[in-house]
């Protein structure tokens, strides 16, 4: 039986990175970039969306985050048709971190929060993955850490690896959007034998590197031929980067799921952080692309529970935890 929490829940998602190069479709890693999401039972549907981000998405029940919330009770045999849905996200939209997995695991933690948490945890990651088909995101934004998974068109497996302590994360987003469905109708359908096993050796390279802390291995093996090649007139300048970027100090560079960021993996005590960023950023400029930088952390954790407090707003409240 459901408890229906009249009150409301408020949650917490982190931005995720897919493929980490060659790991596509497989590796992830949720980053400290994040969307919050408060959702109530209501006498009709409506809609608050805070900040820049989420500029233009639907605020009526074609909302993702609705679909998703219906999609939960359904499963779990409740009916509570009309939601208040408040959000804000520091996770810019469609330029590969991940928008629309923090999005759909949002949802469907917020909307099984709210009738009592009857979905499991694994039963929220096949529903998830069921919705965006890539278990490399949404596996990072629901548990955290690095996640190595594979689906089967219903059930995902996943594991979680601890970040290596060091690691930081700086990323250059470029200020156009490339959805992901446009980044995949440039990949062939088919690869060679030789490709594939180049892939399969530099994934299972990196998965263990990064498992046991050997941030030395790292360049090496964060070699892709699978899907870089084929995006990079989506992403001009990606090539250099991925070619040059650890003669500026990175460990290791890959575009960030679909794109168009770019990711680059770097050890924290090595320094060396503004004469990458400068190089991101001219790469870039030199083929008319503005981008921004952020530097972020791998994040530990998944999607969260926060205490909800009735008399501030979404927006306030995520005021106060930023500043904090
Ligand atoms: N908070 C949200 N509410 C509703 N829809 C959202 C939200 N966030 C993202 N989306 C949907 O997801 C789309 C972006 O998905 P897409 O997979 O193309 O990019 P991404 O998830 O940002 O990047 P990537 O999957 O490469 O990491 C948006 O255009 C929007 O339709
Ligand atoms: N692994 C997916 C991630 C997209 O979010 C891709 O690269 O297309």
């Amino acid at each position: 039986m459901s408890m229906i929490r009249s009150s409301g829940v408020r949650v917490r998602v982190p931005a995720s990175t897919a493929n980490l190069g060659p790991g596509f479709d497989t590796l992830g890693m949720a980053l400290s970039l994040y969307s919050w999401v408060e959702m109530k039972p209501a006498a009709s549907t409506v809609f608050h969306l805070y900040g820049d981000n989420l500029e233009g998405l639907p605020q009526d029940k074609s909302n993702l985050v609705y679909i998703v919330a219906q999609s939960v009770f359904a499963e779990a045999g409740v009916d509570i048709p009309e939601l208040e849905i408040s959000m804000y996200s520091d996770i810019p939209l469609t330029r590969g971190l991940g928008s629309s997995a923090s999005a759909i695991v949002g949802a469907l933690y917020a909307a099984n929060a709210l009738i009592g948490s009857p979905l499991s945890a694994s039963k929220l990651l096949d529903m998830a993955v069921a919705l965006e088909h890539h278990p490399d995101n949404v596996g990072a934004s629901l548990y955290g850490g690095i996640i190595t998974a594979v689906w089967d068109g219903v059930h995902a497996d996943i594991l979680r690896i601890e970040p290596p302590e060091q690691l930081e994360v700086l990323v250059a987003i470029p200020e156009f959007q490339l959805s992901t469905s446009k980044a995949r109708e440039v990949l062939p359908k088919q690869v060679s034998l030789s490709d594939a096993v180049y892939n399969v050796g530099h994934t299972s390279i990196l998965t263990a590197a990064l498992a046991m802390g050997r941030l030395d291995l790292i360049s090496a093996a964060m070699r892709d031929r699978l899907h870089q090649p084929y995006r990079a007139p989506l992403v001009p300048g990606m090539m250099q980067i991925l070619e040059e970027a650890s003669q500026h100090g990175a460990l290791g560079t890959a575009l960030s799921g679909a794109g168009p960021t770019l990711l680059a993996l770097v050890d924290g005590q090595a320094g060396k952080r503004e004469q990458l960023e400068g190089f991101l950023i001219e790469v870039l400029k030199s083929h008319d692309i503005s981008a921004r930088t952020l530097w972020l952390k791998p994040c530990t954790y998944g999607a969260q529970e926060l205490t909800m407090d009735n008399d501030s707003s979404l927006l306030d409240y995520v005021r106060g935890e930023v500043k904090a």
